[in-house]
């Protein structure tokens, strides 16, 4: 062989070669490899915990279509149905296992379906490593610090704000107005405009006993207000008002002593009894006067005598714990005298100011009942006076309110009414009849559920308001 000969030959193995080495270098630019995630802890944070229910997956369409993209998930599939041997036309050319890109991208192989295993969930996660043991903290010497140390913490009870119990019906004013100014407006558009004949009169009359005043008190107001119109030549809208204002206030006795005989004695507390009507708001209004007490800087006592309705025990219970006042409650259908006479004497040991007791709701017609009454005040009179009677009265009955007001003051000798539910009826006059027909004046209003909405009854407030 000649050298020329042996040069053709190199030259030839020496091309054979490169195109090897490009070849090679192509083959392996356009491999994509794919580097496989770190070993995770078969257990992991779920604690070897595999999920037990299957999921189905069906093939959308082929991945290199945006479209796809947007379609809307594929609803699942009963699980039997494999995603890659349903796929349309899945022709498969993928035979290395590997992913591959553009032109030469192929359908996934066939992986192999991994079978579910139950794994035994461990009833607690155990520790993941024994930590050592914090180091004692040193005792402290001091014998003070260390008996303050093992006390009890004591929890401090959160007490309710209390709305100052001054100018209570100003502020509620509004409450009066909203529901009496119809009869005001109607008196004063009858007196102000214009000749006032029988009629006009008669229409007076009408609307004063709408409002609940009664025929008495109503005749009385009518009969004054027209001599009083002649004798003062009243000819204008503002005098004619002035007049009305001047006649109702007279008509509600502004004389009566209205205060609350709550402050104690020399060496024991004043004391207090609630009756009613159910229902009427006896309880709410305890609630509220020991508030207003409380307020005032006085240390009140609530006596839980309604053992009729548990519930009401415990609605008093409520309302002394907001404001931090003690209670006496018995036993559901303890004798109720009994319980009253346990928390007069618990209020004169304790040494409080007051004692509010708030006895069961009870209908004026049941005998039973109202003598069961007369027995909790005498009860309690062993003990201590009882200084205030007071009567709740709902003043959305109207006349029913004088009825129940009669029989209490007989049996129990009431001492002064409070009238509730005002802000919710024009039909306040009710105070001008049991301030009438029984002499005890109306002490106290309740103007709303709200724990202080119960203000001082004061004549010439309540008629301002009622014009
Ligand atoms: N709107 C309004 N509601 C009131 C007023 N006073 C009491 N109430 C409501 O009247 C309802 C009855 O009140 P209670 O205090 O439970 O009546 P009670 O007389 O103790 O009831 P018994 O123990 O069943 O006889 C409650 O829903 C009170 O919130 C008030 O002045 N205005």
């Amino acid at each position: 062989m000649t050298t020329e000969l042996w040069i053709v030959v190199a030259v030839v193995l020496a091309l054979i070669a490169v195109a090897l080495i490009v070849g090679a270098v192509l083959y392996r630019r356009r491999r994509i490899t794919l580097t496989k995630p770190p070993e995770v802890d078969s257990k992991g944070k779920s604690g070897g915990y595999q999920a037990k229910g299957g999921f189905s997956f069906s093939q959308g369409a082929s991945s290199d279509s945006p479209t796809a993209l947007k379609e809307p998930p594929a609803k699942p599939q009963p699980p039997t149905t494999h995603p890659v041997t349903s796929a349309p036309g899945g022709e498969r050319t993928d035979t290395d296992g590997q992913p591959h890109v553009g032109d030469d991208a192929s359908v996934p192989r066939d992986a192999v379906k991994r079978p579910i295993r139950d794994v035994e969930i461990p009833d607690a996660v155990e520790p993941l490593e024994t930590k050592e043991p914090a180091p004692a903290l040193e005792r402290p010497e001091d014998p003070e610090l260390l008996e303050e140390l093992a006390a009890p913490v004591e929890e401090v009870p959160v007490l309710d704000e209390i709305d100052p119990s001054e100018g209570r019906l100003d502020r509620l004013r509004g409450r009066l107005a909203r529901s009496q100014n119809a009869v005001g407006k109607s008196l004063l558009g009858l007196l102000g405009g214009g000749d006032l004949d029988e009629e006009s009169w008669e229409e007076v009359e009408d609307t004063l006993l709408i409002a609940d005043l009664g025929s008495a008190t109503t005749t009385m107001v009518v009969d004054r207000l027209r001599e009083q119109m002649v004798a003062r030549s009243v000819r204008t809208e503002s005098d004619a008002r002035a007049l009305l204002r001047e006649v109702l206030i007279d008509a509600l006795r502004p004389e009566l002593d209205r205060s609350i005989h709550a402050l104690p004695h020399d060496d024991t507390p004043s004391v207090l009894l609630v009756v009613g009507v159910n229902g009427t708001g006896k309880t709410t209004t305890t609630g509220k006067l020991a508030r207003v007490l409380i307020a005032d800087g006085r240390r009140v006592l609530l006596g839980a005598a309604d053992t009729f309705r548990a519930a009401a025990a415990d609605q008093l219970q409520t309302w002394a714990e907001r404001v931090g006042a003690e209670v006496v409650r018995g036993k559901e259908s303890a004798d109720p005298a009994s319980v009253a006479f346990d928390a007069v004497t618990r209020g004169i040991e304790a040494g409080v100011d007051t004692v509010l007791i708030d006895t069961a709701g009870r209908l004026h017609t049941k005998t039973g009942l109202m003598d069961e009454l007369g027995k909790v005040k005498r009860v309690v009179e062993k003990r201590t006076k009882v200084d205030e009677v007071l009567l709740v009265l709902d003043a959305t009955v109207g006349q029913n309110g004088l009825n129940q007001a009669k029989v209490f003051s007989e049996v129990v000798d009431i001492t002064g009414v409070v009238l509730t539910k005002l802000d919710g009826t024009a039909k306040g006059g009710i105070v001008f009849q049991v301030q009438h027909q029984l002499g005890v004046p109306v002490k106290l209003v309740g103007l709303g559920e709200g724990a202080d909405d119960l203000a001082p009854f004061e004549p010439a407030a309540f008629v301002d308001a009622l014009l």
